[in-house]
């Protein structure tokens, strides 16, 4: 897939790789001299994408919150959980008490299941610390989980996540005892690639954030945000002025906030499994993405209370199904925009000069991984041009 027609499909395609990536592809009639005598490898006719990104996972995390499904589905109300001890804090307290072995050891399901979709580069969010020790342990898990398994991933630090229970009614606190202290610490002992919060009333309003990012940008990282997730605090166009990669949620967010991303060249990365597992009923404005070009991208929020969902393929039908983006789009938005929601320009589309990382697919159109449900159509992996040798 790499022309102009939809998807960029090429039908009977051939790509020339290198160790360095991909050096040339179009229609195998077009093969140039100077690769016609390359070994191949014939993918039987298969569909060939990029190899997907999950631009925005939790997937490190202690315990799960079973409980708490079942306790709504009893009847109880969110307070209640929440009185119960349930919420962010749970998963807090469950992550405190794990070792960075039981991280990681409960993490490699997750992250096979998102590598068996053909998933090659995942992001990982820090959060459920909330201290400074316990926000480092989640980040060396995750950097540790890429020496595991064929799959980069990339972290981001999101101590601006929620206000431990030791802080209560202390926000700016928080802020300035464990969260910019432990940001710090995470940089000088690179483990962050980009930092995150989450603009909420029932976290922090955007000008505590401001002072996060900060110290993000004296740091030189770059920033992206949970954003008008539930209400609109103007927490995108505060995120925008500092060059956000992205604004991730966006269900409140107003047009105005949509020509700020415009703007800044921020992607949006719709997250649907949250929107379905709360059962939100306002829509992200995807009408306004469209009409002011932002890009859309789309991913899992793989995390254990708000979108314990682990299918990226299934993040892409639900963008469809429920938030009417195009089998297009979110085949877009978990390639070529997941990874500008990355920061990165070397993967995410089938170029030249980009990583020779594909998914084949045992589908004959690319509407196909949007279509189903409950199906897994991949064939195989492709990871810097070798065949991808399946772990189980
Ligand atoms: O419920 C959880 O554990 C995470 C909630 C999750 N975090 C966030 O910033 N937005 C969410 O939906
Ligand atoms: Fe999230």
């Amino acid at each position: 897939m790499a022309g102009d027609a939809p998807y960029g499909l090429i039908e009977e395609a051939a790509i020339a790789v290198t160790p360095d990536g991909i050096l040339w592809t179009g229609a195998e009639a077009d093969i140039p001299a100077a690769v016609a005598h390359y070994p191949r490898h014939d993918l039987g006719g298969r569909l060939v994408t990029p190899a997907l990104i999950d631009c925005h996972t939790h997937l490190v995390h202690g315990g799960n919150r079973a409980n708490e499904f079942e306790m709504r589905l009893m009847g109880a109300s969110y307070e209640e959980v929440a009185k119960a001890g349930g919420g962010i804090i749970s998963t807090v307290r469950a992550t405190r008490e794990a070792s960075e072995e039981d991280l990681i050891a409960a993490a490699l399901p997750r992250i096979d299941t998102l590598i068996a979709e053909g998933v090659s580069t995942v992001e990982i969010k820090s959060g459920y610390g909330l201290d400074i020790d316990t926000e480092l342990k989640m980040l060396r898990a995750a950097r540790r989980l890429a020496a595991l398994r064929p799959i980069e991933v990339h972290t981001t630090f999101l101590g601006a996540h929620a206000v431990p229970a030791e802080f209560k009614g202390r926000a700016d606190a928080y802020l300035d005892e464990v969260c910019i202290p432990a940001l710090k610490a995470a940089h000088e002992e690179e483990l962050v690639d980009a930092v995150d919060g989450f603009s909420e009333g029932i976290a922090f309003t955007p000008a505590q954030i401001a002072r996060v990012f900060d110290a993000a940008k004296s740091l030189g990282l770059p920033v992206k945000l949970h954003a008008e997730q539930l209400s609109n605090l103007g927490g995108a166009a505060m995120a925008a002025s500092y060059g956000a990669l992205s604004l991730d949620h966006l269900e409140y967010l107003d047009e105005p906030g949509v020509q700020a991303m415009a703007s800044a060249g921020s992607v949006a990365v719709i997250l649907p499994g949250a929107f379905y597992a709360i059962r939100e009923k306002q829509v992200p404005p995807v009408g306004l993405f469209r009409k002011h070009n932002v890009p859309m991208a789309v991913a899992t929020d793989l995390n254990p209370g708000s979108s314990p969902m682990n299918s990226l393929l299934l993040a892409m039908n639900m963008a469809c199904t429920l938030f009417r983006m195009t089998p297009e789009e979110a085949l877009a938005g978990t390639t070529r925009n997941a990874a500008t929601a990355l920061g990165l320009t070397d993967r995410g589309v089938i170029a030249p000069e980009h990583r020779a990382d594909f998914a084949v697919w045992n589908a004959e159109h690319p509407a196909e991984l949007s279509y189903r449900f409950g199906f897994n159509p991949l064939h195989q992996r492709i990871i810097g041009g070798w065949i991808d040798i399946p772990l189980a």
